[in-house]
């Protein structure tokens, strides 16, 4: 039986840099990062009554969801890998957050690899209290690239 999904896009700008990287990357450096989620309901099918009759969700319901937990808390912040291995990296963030700028503090390498596995942990629980599962999400870090995590 085929399965309905929905997909909605987001953007925002952001900073990081990738220490230990051996070309451009390893610079502080920024991207208009763009995001797809990919939602199913469990049924794998449209909602049959209600205000999101024929809708898998309302794409409204999904944006204030990835805005809340994602979007909103990463535009124009510094995404600040806490155990970096460049020392310029802990470094400038301490300047940063000393003069009040935005910090987002991860513990992970921040390739867009990691972002997406993240966002996908970030997002689970809400869209799982919609209903709704993930099937996929992509982080795009530059117009020609990116990463994309699927479900089963
Ligand atoms: N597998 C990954 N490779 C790289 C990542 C990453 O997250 N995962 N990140 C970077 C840099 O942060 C940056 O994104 C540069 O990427 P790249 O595609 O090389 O950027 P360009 O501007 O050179 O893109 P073109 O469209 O090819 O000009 C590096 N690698
Ligand atoms: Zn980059």
């Amino acid at each position: 039986m085929s399965q309905i999904s929905v997909t909605k896009s987001f953007s925002w700008d952001m900073s990081h840099m990738l220490a230990g990287h051996q070309g451009q990357c390893k610079n502080l450096h920024g991207h208009t990062y763009q995001l797809e989620v990919e939602v199913v309901n469990k049924a794998g099918q449209v909602q049959e009554v209600g205000p999101a009759r024929g809708m898998v969700v309302d794409f409204k319901d999904l944006k204030n969801i990835v805005k809340d937990k994602i979007v909103n808390r990463l535009d124009h912040a510094f995404l600040y890998w806490s155990k970096s291995t460049a020392d310029v990296e802990h470094q400038i963030a301490q300047l940063l957050q000393e003069n009040d700028r935005k910090v987002v503090e991860v513990d992970f390498r921040p390739t867009a690899e990691n972002m997406a596995q993240h966002f996908w942990e970030l997002l689970e629980n809400d869209l799982q209290e919609l209903g709704l599962k993930l099937a996929a999400i992509r982080v795009w870090e530059t117009e020609t690239s990116y990463a994309e995590v699927r479900g089963e």
